[in-house]
């Protein structure tokens, strides 16, 4: 489990993130919404161990989360500048040399579903291309955490729920949870287990989204609107 106890990020004179406690359990989907520039992306850097908070603290299995958490959990960035002559079977060669818990048959498995040509210079992949190749790098890691900064974000509209549903059946939920920030929350509501709302640097709530349709007799888009009216 990741916990985080009233944590604060600070660059400079921006608060980025405020007070925010949080848990992530075993075996979920979780979704992190928020609008721009809201500290989704640097909440997602936290609980990773890439940056560390200001003030609180984030442990995993009760050890404070640090860069060596890497070996828990496996962090999807939304920068992707990778060196641009490596053909896609020689960054997954990269990844399997960087990470013990890399799975190569799953990442050649999560590329063929995504229909990526493994001989293709990343230089020339399309923007949607290369999305989908961080993504496959990202979920074919056997670590207990996956987090996913804006994995839909380059998608075509048209398949971003079946990839994201194609990509589940990669997740063992026996071991691992998922946590995916994004802005296009109605492409993948179905598949979440609890959404998170992330509102200038501060939680605003956090749901079941059985509950959110049961409970408040909304859908998760129209619930985040009453939330941040
Ligand atoms: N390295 C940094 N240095 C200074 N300010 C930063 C840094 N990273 C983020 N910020 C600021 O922190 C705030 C939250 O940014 P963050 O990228 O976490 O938001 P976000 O919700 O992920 O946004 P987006 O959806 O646009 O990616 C913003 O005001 C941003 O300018």
């Amino acid at each position: 489990m990741i916990e985080a106890h009233q944590i604060t990020k600070r660059f400079l004179t921006t608060k980025a993130i405020e007070g925010i406690d949080l848990r992530i359990d075993p075996g979920k989907i979780y979704g992190i919404i928020g609008e721009n520039g809201s500290g989704k992306s640097t909440l997602l850097k936290l609980l990773s161990g890439l940056l560390h908070p200001s003030k609180g603290s984030i442990t995993i299995n009760g050890e404070p989360v640090t860069r060596q958490s890497a070996s828990t959990i496996a962090y999807m960035t939304d920068f992707d500048r990778f060196y641009p002559y490596f053909k896609v079977s020689e960054l997954v060669s990269f990844y399997e040399s960087q990470f013990v818990d890399f799975n190569k048959n799953k990442a050649e498995d999560i590329l063929d579903f995504l229909a990526i040509d493994h001989e293709q210079k990343l230089k020339h992949l399309s923007k949607g291309n290369l999305g989908r190749v961080k993504l496959a790098v990202t979920v074919a890691r056997e670590a207990p955490f996956l987090l996913l900064d804006e994995p839909l974000s380059g998608l075509d509209p048209m398949v971003r729920e079946s990839i994201v549903k194609g990509i589940i059946q990669f997740v063992d939920f026996d071991r691992q949870s998922l946590v995916i920030t994004t802005h296009e929350i109605r492409d993948i509501e179905p598949l979440l287990d609890e959404v998170i709302i992330i509102h200038e640097g501060k939680k605003l709530d956090q749901q079941r989204v059985d509950d959110i349709r049961m409970k408040e007799q909304l859908d998760v888009e129209g619930w985040l609107k009453r939330r941040t009216r």
